[in-house]
């Protein structure tokens, strides 16, 4: 038996978990909400809607098109289980949904195994070609009276890979199995539709039929994104509005990101991990800057751009480091800044240049993404510029800034 005081010494000594369910920051994981894709649901929801009014006689299709993580695999994936459930409850149809990656399963042969597989369907052992287990596959629909919905996910994989008599079989499947009922109907996914446009016409006018388009998340539509995220895998206030808002601005399209969902649920979590780590029972905002320094790609092209900065840019961003790390704040106000600037400028024997030209560098910085600004709210007086540094606050970049300005200086002597 383990005794109270055990039990609390135990409890009271743990490490502080934010995280309440990892498993739900996983990329795999499809959370029951899909916020800023309801629409593209419906849009689903209207094309294969005669499958269940039995009104189309066809094999429905549709293209979908975006970036890497704007949520077409979750969003197909739950359309595609709620329409089973939706068809078979309220319209007594039978519908499967298989989803099927092209990366992985890139020949006709292997698509026809995952439908197989999917339905359960023995097949037999001898070697049967794609196109027969397709014809088997059909005879089983027909006598169980069911339909299925193939997602091919990474459709450009099977695309560029297979042979185009394979491509032809599998978009032009009706025309080489003759049925009544055509029961396959087809969701092509692809990050552009550039392999598609290459196809000939022929096959090409059986795959683009309807095309979806999924745009990369702005940061409005990021941050609704991360916030229903945070319900559902963090602990209650655990993560601070500061931190949301910023990995949101990173990755938002509207802000120069890529509006990559994946990316910036994947920071969100590094983030927790970062906060327990240390201790702390909250999730900040500088850890949310320092898990995004780990995984945005797009900061070691941030530091590739600053070899390209003029000598002023860079003491007006090495004043912006000082003057963070004397005070200990996130932000400092404009006229902090160019007075730290004009003080470094003397200290290493440089002229400052005017206000105006210091304004032009700050709005270069911004541009690359090295630093932010916003206006001030109410509670300062007037209204300021505020300014701070999308990158922690790190030794290795101070010294990266530092040692760039020498080589600047001496390169003017
Ligand atoms: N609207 C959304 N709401 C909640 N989570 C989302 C949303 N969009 C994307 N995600 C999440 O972002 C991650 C990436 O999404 P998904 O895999 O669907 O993107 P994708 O467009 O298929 O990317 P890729 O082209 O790289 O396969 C997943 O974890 C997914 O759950």
């Amino acid at each position: 038996m383990v005794s109270t005081k055990d039990i609390l010494s135990d409890t009271l000594r743990s490490p502080v978990l934010i995280i309440k369910h990892k498993d739900k920051l996983s990329p795999d994981y499809v959370p029951n909400t899909l916020p800023h894709r309801e629409d593209k649901i419906r849009e689903l929801g209207y094309i294969f809607k005669s499958i269940l009014t039995g009104e189309g006689k066809d094999s429905e299709r549709v293209v979908i098109v975006g970036r890497t993580g704007t949520g077409k695999t979750a969003t197909v994936k739950s359309f595609g289980k709620s329409f089973e459930d939706i068809a078979e409850r309220e319209f007594g149809v039978k519908i499967k949904y298989v989803h099927i990656n092209c990366y992985r399963h890139r020949t006709l042969y292997l698509i026809s195994q995952e439908i197989a597989n999917a339905l359960k369907l023995p097949i037999p052992m001898r070697g049967l070609s794609a196109q027969e287990v397709f014809k088997i596959i059909h005879e089983y629909l027909d006598r169980r009276n069911l339909h299925i919905l193939v997602t091919l996910d990474e459709f450009s994989h099977f695309l560029n890979t297979t042979s185009t008599e394979e491509i032809y079989f599998l978009v032009r499947l009706y025309d080489e199995i003759s049925v009544i009922i055509k029961r396959i109907s087809y969701i092509f996914i692809v990050n552009d539709m550039h392999s598609i446009y290459k196809l000939d016409k022929s096959i090409r006018d059986h795959i683009v039929r309807r095309v979806i388009e999924f745009p990369p998340y702005t940061s409005n539509e990021l941050y609704d994104i991360l916030k229903a995220r945070v319900d559902e895998a963090f602990n209650e206030n655990s993560v601070d509005e500061e931190a949301l808002r910023y990995i949101a601005n990173t990755y938002g399209f509207d802000k120069g990101g890529s509006g990559n969902a994946r990316i910036a649920i994947e920071t969100l979590g590094l983030a927790g991990e970062i906060a327990e780590k240390e201790g702390s029972s909250i999730v900040l905002l500088d850890h949310a800057k320092r898990a995004n320094s780990m995984i945005n790609p797009e900061v070691q092209e941030m530091l590739d751009s600053l070899l390209y900065l003029d000598l002023h840019q860079l003491i007006l961003l090495k004043a912006l480091i000082r003057l963070l790390n004397r005070s200990k704040a996130e932000e400092v106000t404009m006229g902090n800044l160019e007075n730290e600037y004009i003080e470094l400028s003397h200290e290493l024997g440089e002229e400052p240049r005017k206000h105006t030209q210091v304004y032009e560098y700050l709005r270069k910085l911004k541009v690359i993404g090295i630093v932010n600004t916003r206006q001030s709210g109410k509670g300062m007086r007037g209204r300021t510029t505020l300014v701070s540094l999308s990158l922690p606050l790190d030794k290795r970049l101070d010294d990266f800034i530092t040692q760039q300005i020498l080589v600047k200086l001496k390169s003017k002597i």
